[in-house]
């Protein structure tokens, strides 16, 4: 049962053992060893991978080993069968390429070619790409920097590191497609992200775009198309664990405490629904609401909120960060992926960091770049550490995550878990870190409650940003770094000047190399949008590998090239890295091209 139901919801990985196809002393000596490297992969795969609601991943071994085209072809149809998203293919040997090989247009592929020399593995990964490079089939290859000997069962370190790297970025690709971008509203502010371009979604990601007036929002509160019963046990766990600030605002802009409870009905609503239009709910069905039961199946979405809605309503705020959160009312369980301002290339860059790491997503404004002088100026204190050079300050109001407090830990050190790594303890640090401020009512007309946290300092973390250029399509930015933790005086100065009711994150990307990355200003002066996505980790290989498998180019990145891993047409397109990921994305299109 529980296979049947993973099998209809999660793509598996598709493992294909291939041989030298020589009956008669060949083919019979290597069975055995090809057979067991397939099983080795898929061993760690299950050992190491899982889907989004926390279970193992599948893997899908071909029914035998290949040695030609025959063979080659029942596994592509057990692998359909089994609704197999990215393949693996293994050898130990020299086989025949082209009769062997996948060559599915869409799956993500790689070849693990076995680095021994009684048998050539790594001449058949050769000859093999060469092939795939030929066909217009790019393709992953992988072989270990050291020989091994042959019928040794040991995946090497560095062998495992690629071989989980191409998954998860195979796995990121399969899970999406099929799926929607919902946007609710439409575009805030002039913010040209959440103009939504239903062929960048479809044609890059695979995804469909869905869209539904802000005003059923307000439909679904009105005629109570929500349960009343989660409602009512969602507003007991908010009272005790959702604590209210301080009213900053000014007296004549304050709303009165009767308002203000109305309110907090009004937000918790609005997190039932939008999570109820993202991916349905069967109880809506039982009150005869049928048709919203089902959803819009969407793995992203984005609220509109300014202006029209809320100059008029509530904002988003607590909606958006609850969704984003790895928990709420319910329990521990996994994020949403919410982008606030309908920012729909900032919630796909989320996407794709939570699709990598199964963790919840900071959505930011990139506001400030203070320089080491500019503070020094205004708080009397030099940095030093990791804000030595300077740092950035990430804020908005709306989709961070309560994750985001840093209050989940490995060793002491702040980190943000996969749902089911976190503990109840960790949840209620992250919940008792974060004040709920009545919204300023400058900004927000009709109310709501902002978050407000300091992100704990020493976190790896990696900002992303997915944006979308005339003439060139859309490219990928990528600075890993780390949180800073300020004094707390200094952070209070900084931190009053601007909107002190809304989540903080100071972050120091790695620097010190040239071009973008020369120092914290320059990152910030080639930030490419007002919005970024900051994801737990260092996961600037995972973003690169997957970004190439959706043929999407990075623009710029501090990534070490030790860690970086794209399929091996790349190299054939020069060998100025940057320069050829440009010209590989265009030569091959997006991933699902249609005209
Ligand atoms: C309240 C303001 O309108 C903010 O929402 C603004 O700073 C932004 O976040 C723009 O992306
Ligand atoms: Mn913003």
């Amino acid at each position: 049962m529980e296979q049947t139901k993973q099998m209809a919801i999660y793509p598996a990985i598709g493992i294909r053992p291939i041989i030298d196809g020589r009956l008669g002393g060949i083919r019979e000596s290597l069975e055995d060893t090809t057979m067991q490297m397939a099983k080795s992969v898929a061993k760690l795969y299950m050992d190491n991978l899982r889907y989004p609601d926390g279970s193992k991943v599948r893997v899908v071994i071909a029914d035998s080993t290949i040695g030609g085209v025959k063979e080659s072809d029942a596994c592509r149809r057990k692998f359909e069968l089994e609704n197999v998203g990215l393949s693996l293919s293994v050898t130990p040997c020299w086989c025949y390429g082209s009769e062997t090989m996948d060559m599915h247009p869409t799956w993500p592929k790689a070849i693990w070619g076995f680095n021994g020399t009684e048998r050539p593995g790594a001449v058949y990964l050769a000859a093999t790409l060469a092939a795939h490079n030929q066909f217009g089939l790019p393709a992953f290859g992988i072989y270990g920097h050291d020989v091994q000997d042959l019928g040794d069962e040991h995946i090497p370190e560095d062998v495992k590191g690629k071989l989980l790297t191409f998954a998860k970025a195979g796995l990121a690709v399969a899970i999406m497609r099929g799926q929607s971008y919902l946007a609710i509203g439409s575009v805030c502010m002039g913010i040209a992200g959440s103009m939504v371009d239903p062929r960048l979604m479809q044609q890059y990601f695979g995804l469909r775009t869905e869209y539904v007036d802000s005003s059923e929002v307000l439909r679904r509160i009105e005629k109570r198309i929500y349960d009343e019963a989660e409602f009512e046990r969602a507003r007991n766990w908010v009272k005790q664990h959702c604590q209210e600030g301080e009213d900053y605002n000014r007296e004549e802009k304050k709303f009165s405490r009767e308002q203000k409870d109305k309110d907090w009905d009004f937000v918790i609503k609005m997190t039932m629904i939008i999570r109820d239009l993202m991916q349905g709910n069967p109880h809506l069905k039982s009150i005869g609401f049928g048709e919203e039961s089902g959803g819009h199946n969407a793995i992203v979405s984005g609220f509109q909120g300014q202006r029209q809605w809320t100059d008029f309503l509530p904002n988003g705020d607590f909606a958006e960060a609850m969704l984003n959160s790895s928990f709420d009312w319910n329990g521990i369980r996994a994020p949403f992926v919410v982008a606030t301002e309908n920012d729909s290339l900032n919630g796909l860059s989320m996407l794709l960091g939570n699709l990598l790491t199964h963790t919840a997503q900071i959505f930011a404004d990139v506001r400030t770049y203070w320089s080491p002088e500019s503070v020094e100026r205004v708080t009397g204190w030099k940095p030093e550490g990791n804000a030595g050079g300077g740092f950035i300050h990430l804020i908005n109001s709306g989709s961070a995550t309560l994750d985001g407090t840093g209050r989940q830990s490995i060793e002491g050190n702040p980190v943000m878990k996969p749902f089911w790594e976190i503990s109840e303890a960790e949840k209620n640090d992250c919940l008792k870190a974060t004040t709920w401020y009545p919204a300023n009512t400058d900004y927000f007309r009709g109310g709501g409650y902002s978050s407000k946290f300091v992100t704990r300092g020493g976190m790896a973390v990696t900002m992303c940003r997915l944006n979308l250029v005339a003439g060139l399509g859309p490219v990928l930015q990528i600075a890993e770094g780390e949180t800073v933790s300020l004094p707390d005086e200094v952070h209070k100065i900084l931190d009053d000047r601007t909107d002190k009711t809304w989540p903080t994150t100071w972050f120091a990307p790695r620097v010190g190399s040239k071009g973008p990355f020369k120092d914290v200003y320059s990152v910030m002066a080639a930030w490419g949008a007002n919005h970024g996505a900051i994801s737990y980790g260092h996961i600037g290989h995972e973003l690169i590998a997957l970004a190439a498998l959706l043929r999407i180019p990075v623009n710029m990145h501090n990534v070490p090239a030790d860690r970086i891993m794209r399929p091996s047409v790349w190299s054939s397109f020069g060998s100025n890295l940057e320069g050829a990921d440009f010209r590989a994305c265009q030569a091959f299109g997006p991933l699902y091209k249609t005209s």
